[in-house]
């Protein structure tokens, strides 16, 4: 079995100290991340845990009962903050009185076992029941499908929390099935020494879990900022080049053919003067939205920029394009948009291009259907146009302008 080598005591207060640390860190975590939800509260539980091992570290049962009801109040707001910083965290509804009701739980316990009738290993096993089902509840709401890097610090703090329950679990277990004199905290006999240690590490893990959460929450928000449009959601032109780069390279790999569609809406300008900046947006914004209710789920959708659009279609010809920009043009066509007792209503134009003909690379195969785009502007707008057609055309009028005059 494990001894400590050093004093019980010295362990917790070492810990007090590592905690208050990390509460300090945790609360000018805070001040730099206000949009990330919960850290006030951890940064406050680690301050509570601090003062309560502190405050335990003195405790001299039962002469000195005092050390102990205060760090069991601490104790207890610390885990009712923690829960309630998990569930700030998560975007869910935080009801203050949590961490008071577990305080409360907690020093009621303490108060009857440890001053009224004194029973130390029913109140251990209270104490530790409370504790390890709230980490408990904790874990299961953060170990949850998530993708990386959240994912790994997502299940740090569960894993630290859930350890903790089962550590909780066997304490109870070992304490009701020890003599009273053994069960105290400091005797170093039985699994006493590794509950401390394990517990007390375990403190830490999940503190270092939260400022791991904060930080990969602050970089997934950044690199979503970096990568969409914010207006209406979509990957944004720079993050879409990067992804038809890839989808290309495989596209050429398996011989699949890869299309791009662009997307302008007709006369935009007009919405803009006549309704307002506003409504303008609201149309691009309901578009998105149509757009997103008609393509595959492998489909990317991006905001090529003002109020053009681009579609990149994986393993789909010119010819099955179409047949998509035909059906997204007549939705749009019939689309009725209420903006401030008015109805707006317009057209798109839709160029479409694929990676079979000629176009090598991504810049290529935008400009081939950029090339058809403004072909169906200049044919009249409200139009689907694919770069072969704009292509014959062109061929079609420069022989045509190349032939002798009584060929005409
Ligand atoms: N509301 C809003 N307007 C935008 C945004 N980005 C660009 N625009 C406007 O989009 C309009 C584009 O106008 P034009 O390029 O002349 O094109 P258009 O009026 O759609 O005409 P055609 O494309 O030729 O049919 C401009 O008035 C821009 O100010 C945006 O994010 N929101």
């Amino acid at each position: 079995m494990l001894m400590f080598a050093v004093d019980p005591r010295t362990v917790l207060l070492v810990c007090a100290a590592l905690n208050l640390l990390l509460a300090g860190m945790l609360i000018l975590v805070s001040m730099q991340a206000p949009n990330v939800k919960g850290v006030r509260q951890w940064a406050l539980a680690d301050l509570c845990m601090g003062l309560s091992m502190a405050l335990g570290s003195q405790v001299q049962y039962p002469a000195s009962p005092i050390y102990a009801i205060i760090g069991a109040i601490f104790l207890g707001l610390s885990v009712g903050l923690v829960y309630t910083g998990v569930l700030a965290f998560k975007g869910e509804r935080v009801r203050r009185w949590i961490p008071a009701l577990v305080a409360g739980a907690i020093l009621f316990n303490n108060y009857i076992f440890g001053i009224i009738y004194f029973n130390a290993q029913i109140r251990i096993s209270v104490n530790f029941m409370i504790v390890g089902g709230i980490y408990a509840i904790c874990a299961r709401a953060l170990f949850i499908r998530i993708e990386q890097p959240l994912r790994t610090a997502y299940w740090l703090a569960a894993g630290s929390m859930g350890l903790f329950s089962l550590i909780a679990i066997a304490r109870i277990i070992t304490v009701l099935n020890s003599p009273a004199q053994d069960v105290s905290m400091f005797t170093t006999s039985g699994i006493n020494p590794l509950v401390l240690l394990f517990t007390t590490l375990l403190q830490m893990s999940m503190s270092f879990a939260f400022i791991l959460l904060v930080n990969y929450t602050l970089s997934h928000q950044l690199n979503e900022l970096a990568t969409t449009d914010a207006l209406t959601g979509l990957l944004n032109r720079r993050n879409l080049e990067t992804l038809a780069n890839r989808q290309l390279t495989h596209s050429k790999r398996t011989g699949e053919s890869l299309a791009i569609m662009m997307i302008d809406v007709d006369h935009f300008k007009r919405i803009n003067d006549q309704y307002g900046h506003q409504a303008g947006d609201e149309v691009l914004r309901r578009l998105a939205g149509l757009m997103q209710s008609i393509v595959r789920g492998n489909d990317y959708l991006a905001r090529y920029g003002g109020e053009e659009f681009c579609i990149l279609l994986p393993a789909t010809t010119e010819g099955q394009a179409y047949v998509l920009a035909e059906r997204l043009r007549r939705l749009y066509a019939e689309l009725i948009v209420p903006w401030q007792h008015h109805a707006l209503g317009g057209t798109i134009s839709i160029g479409i291009a694929d990676s079979n003909g000629d176009a090598e690379d991504i810049p290529t195969l935008i400009a081939h259907a950029d090339l058809a785009l403004y072909d169906a502007k200049r044919r009249g707008r409200d139009q689907v146009i694919t770069y072969t057609e704009y292509a014959s055309e062109l061929v079609r009028t420069k022989s045509h302008a190349d032939a002798p005059d009584h060929a005409k």
